[in-house]
C-alpha cells in the first residue's frame, strides 16, 4: 500500500511556497508520491488569473524531472458544483490508480482555520470523518489552539498529522501577482523555468526588465 498526499491550490502560478511544503511533506511524513491538485478556472470561490492550460503548463516545469511530485487533473474536470475538497477525495479514492492506498489531503495551517472556521468549507463532518490529513505550519498560526477549540476538529482529531517546519510564508501567489503587477520581477520566488514562461507568455501583467 502505497501513501499518497494531494495539495490541492489555483497554484496561480506556482511558488517555491507549494514547492517545499511538498518536498517537507514528502520527506518528514514518508509520502510515496505527492500529487500537485489545480483548480479549475470555474471556481466559484476564487477567481484565477491566467487559465488551466497556463497553470498547468507552469506545474509541469517546476516539477519536471522530479518523479515523485505529479499533477492530478480531477478537478479541472469537474463540473463547477462538484469541486469541493469532500467530493473529489471520494472520487480519488474510487479510482483505479489510488484504490486501496492510503490517500491524504494536504494543506498549510491557514486552510485548517478555514475548515474550524466553517465559514467556506462543505461537508465539513463527512469531510474530516472520511479523510486524514497532513497540515504544515503557516503564518504563525497555532494549529493545535485551533483543533482544541473546535468540537469537530476535536471529533476527529486522530486524522490529523502536523508539520512543525515553517516554509517561508512570505511566499504566496498573490504576493508574487501583485509584485508583477506593480512592475517587480519576483523571479527568486519561483523555479526559473516558471518565471521565463511567465515572461514568454506576458502574464500577470508582466514589464520587461529595463537594463
Ligand atoms: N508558503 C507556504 N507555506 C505553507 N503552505 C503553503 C505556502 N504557500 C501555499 N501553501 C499551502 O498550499 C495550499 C494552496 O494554497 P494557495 O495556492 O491558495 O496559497 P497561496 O500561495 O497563499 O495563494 P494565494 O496567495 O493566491 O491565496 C494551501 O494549503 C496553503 O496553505
Ligand atoms: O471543499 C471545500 O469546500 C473547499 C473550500 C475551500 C478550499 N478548498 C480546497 O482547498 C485547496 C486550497 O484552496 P485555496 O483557496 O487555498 O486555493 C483547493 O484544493 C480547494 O479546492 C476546498
Amino acid at each position: 500500500m502505497a501513501k499518497y498526499g494531494f495539495l490541492g491550490s489555483a497554484f496561480d502560478p506556482i511558488t517555491t511556497g507549494h514547492l517545499n511544503t511538498i518536498q517537507e511533506m514528502l520527506e518528514r511524513k514518508g509520502f510515496d508520491k505527492i500529487f500537485l491538485m489545480p483548480s479549475n478556472n470555474h471556481r466559484k470561490d476564487k477567481d484565477m488569473h491566467v487559465s488551466d492550460e497556463h497553470r498547468v503548463n507552469m506545474i509541469k516545469l517546476a516539477i519536471e524531472g522530479h518523479s515523485k511530485f505529479e499533477i492530478e487533473d480531477i478537478e479541472l474536470h469537474q463540473s463547477p458544483w462538484n469541486i469541493q475538497t469532500y467530493n473529489t477525495m471520494r472520487k480519488l479514492r474510487e479510482m483505479e490508480k489510488y484504490k486501496g492506498h492510503d490517500l491524504y489531503f494536504l494543506m498549510g495551517a491557514d486552510l485548517l482555520r478555514d475548515i474550524a472556521s466553517g465559514e467556506k468549507w462543505s461537508h465539513k463532518e463527512d469531510l474530516l470523518k472520511e479523510n486524514k490529513f497532513v497540515v504544515i505550519r503557516r503564518e504563525n498560526i497555532d494549529m493545535h489552539e485551533i483543533i482544541a477549540k473546535d468540537k469537530l476538529l476535536r471529533k476527529y482529531e486522530e486524522h490529523f498529522d502536523f508539520i512543525y517546519w515553517q516554509v517561508d510564508n512570505n511566499i504566496s501567489s498573490s504576493y508574487i501577482r501583485d509584485e508583477f503587477e506593480i512592475g517587480h520581477h519576483p523571479k527568486f520566488y519561483m523555479p526559473e523555468k516558471v518565471y521565463k514562461y511567465i515572461e514568454e507568455h506576458q502574464l500577470y501583467g508582466f514589464v520587461p526588465e529595463k537594463d
